[in-house]
């Protein structure tokens, strides 16, 4: 007689996160166990289904034990998770429009996928059944393709959109009365060449984690959660992760193949997130729902790597403004020192020139501002040109964006050596809530 029970597949955790590890079962929850249903009851419901009454899936085959797995981050808590944790290696975003017009069908949907995330989370099932479990007659309630796979750091963050509030001066949802005033569309910067259907929508979610289908597994199961409430508007699959938010990470390479976030707000600087990234009480008198909550900013950003690279070493290190080997900036040191912006070199001209990408973002000439960067490389194939669709997808979660990105990117779309090689195709800003207590939904307090 097989083991009814199935096996735990969560190996113990290799590496130290910051924040708490929880280890957990991705498929603990089966409906054997939530109905009680022995062994030998399983069997007979399949031959029973056999008949045509049966109602239960045949039994499954247990899931091999991978070796080793990254960590599990919880889901509720002050904040939302996929902020200031550590930088996982993939990611899929999606923005969703909401094609209800019902305020009760819009909170059911946030229930809904503040449950499946909840468990996602956690490594196991969007739904309570499983993929192979629950009545035969009927969708699994998980779509299948994460069966096996632990919760590989995954992080499920969701935001709001201005389009959400009001739409051609529509309150929706009743909640126009509780727009933030810095959630607007961002505007057009100098060079933007924006795609529309890479753009905006009502509703975001951030799936990070260490393996990509697993990521991909939350996004398509929040999108199959969502039918009939809400609709994918755009996606962007990323890599290689462009930003390190812990000290604990290395600093990973663009595809420039430079050092990137190296000087980014990192978790263990809480003055630094506190400053920076939440929402405080107080900024907003018709959104307190959003204190403890972020602003996030997209931007898809298309690199013509093809003529970057094309390019000297020394003309690509002044564009940036620091070494392509250790990242450290061209007026010397290592790879954390602080740029000298005033050093001088051959015929006194500045070490770091004054159009370089670094000079330009950093907070010394941008009245402090600090950004939490947490964005990812992208190659969605090719163009008809021949040439790589390549870039970077830019994320950037801050306490304001009328301070911390609009005159930054103002300025770097004005004066950036950089923006030679860049094209901006997707721009989006969602206002982020505040993490979910256990039994709330998340963004609960904006429809209290
Ligand atoms: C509006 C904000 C920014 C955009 C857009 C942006 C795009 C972008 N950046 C790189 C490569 C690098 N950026 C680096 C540093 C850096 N960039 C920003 C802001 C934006 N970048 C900031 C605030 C900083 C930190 C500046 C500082 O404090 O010194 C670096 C250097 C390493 C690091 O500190 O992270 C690189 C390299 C690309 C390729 C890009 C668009 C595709
Ligand atoms: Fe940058």
């Amino acid at each position: 007689m097989p083991d009814e029970t199935r096996p735990d597949t969560t190996p113990a955790p290799t590496t130290e996160p910051v924040g708490e590890q929880v280890p957990r079962s991705r498929w603990r929850f089966s409906r054997r166990r939530a109905l009680g249903v022995s062994g030998a009851g399983i069997a007979g419901a399949a031959v029973g289904l056999a008949g045509g009454i049966g109602v239960a899936r045949a039994a499954e085959s247990p899931a091999p034990k991978p070796a080793a797995g990254p960590p599990v981050y919880p889901f509720y808590g002050e904040h939302q998770a996929g902020i200031t944790t550590p930088a996982q290696d993939r990611l899929h975003f999606a923005a969703f429009d909401v094609t209800t017009s019902s305020r009760a069908e819009l909170v059911s949907l946030l229930q809904d996928w503040t449950e499946a995330a909840a468990r996602m989370t956690q490594g196991e099932g969007a739904g309570e059944y499983g993929p192979t479990s629950g009545p035969y007659d009927a969708p699994p309630d998980d779509t299948g393709e994460a069966i096996g796979l632990p919760a590989s750091g995954l992080t499920i963050t969701f935001g709001f959109g201005p389009s959400l509030f009001r739409e051609s001066g529509t309150d929706r949802f009743g909640i126009a009365a509780r727009h933030p005033a810095a959630l607007k569309r961002l505007p057009q910067f100098p060079g933007d060449n924006l795609d529309e259907s890479r753009s905006d929508g009502d509703l975001c979610v951030q799936a990070c984690a260490d393996d990509p289908q697993v990521a991909v597994h939350a996004i398509r199961n929040l999108s199959r959660i969502a039918f009939g409430r809400a609709a994918l508007r755009w996606s962007q699959l990323g890599f290689g992760r462009t930003s390190s938010t812990s000290t604990s990470q290395v600093t990973a390479r663009n595809l420039f193949g430079f050092k990137d976030g190296t000087m980014n707000l990192k978790a263990e600087d809480p003055a630094g997130v506190d400053a920076h990234v939440w929402v405080p009480g107080g900024a907003d008198p018709r959104a307190g729902w959003l204190t403890g909550g972020s602003y996030l900013v997209t931007r898809r950003i298309n690199m013509t790597i093809e003529t970057w690279d094309r390019q000297p070493l020394s003309e690509q290190e002044r564009v940036i403004g620091r070494t392509k080997a250790e990242g450290a900036p061209l007026s010397g040191g290592g790879e954390f020192a602080q740029p000298d912006f005033a050093m001088l070199g051959r015929g006194e001209q500045p070490v770091v020139a004054t159009d370089a990408h670094v000079r330009l973002a950093h907070p010394d000439n941008n009245d402090g501002v600090q950004l939490l960067r947490r964005g990812y490389n992208f190659v969605d194939g090719s163009t008809n040109l021949g040439r790589l669709d390549a870039g970077l997808f830019f994320m950037a979660y801050v306490t304001d964006p009328r301070t911390h990105f609009i005159p930054l990117q103002t300025k770097l779309a004005r004066q950036d050596g950089l923006s030679e090689y860049l094209q901006h195709t997707g721009s989006a800003l969602f206002a982020v809530p505040p993490g979910a207590k256990p039994g709330e939904h998340v963004g609960q307090a904006l429809f209290a």
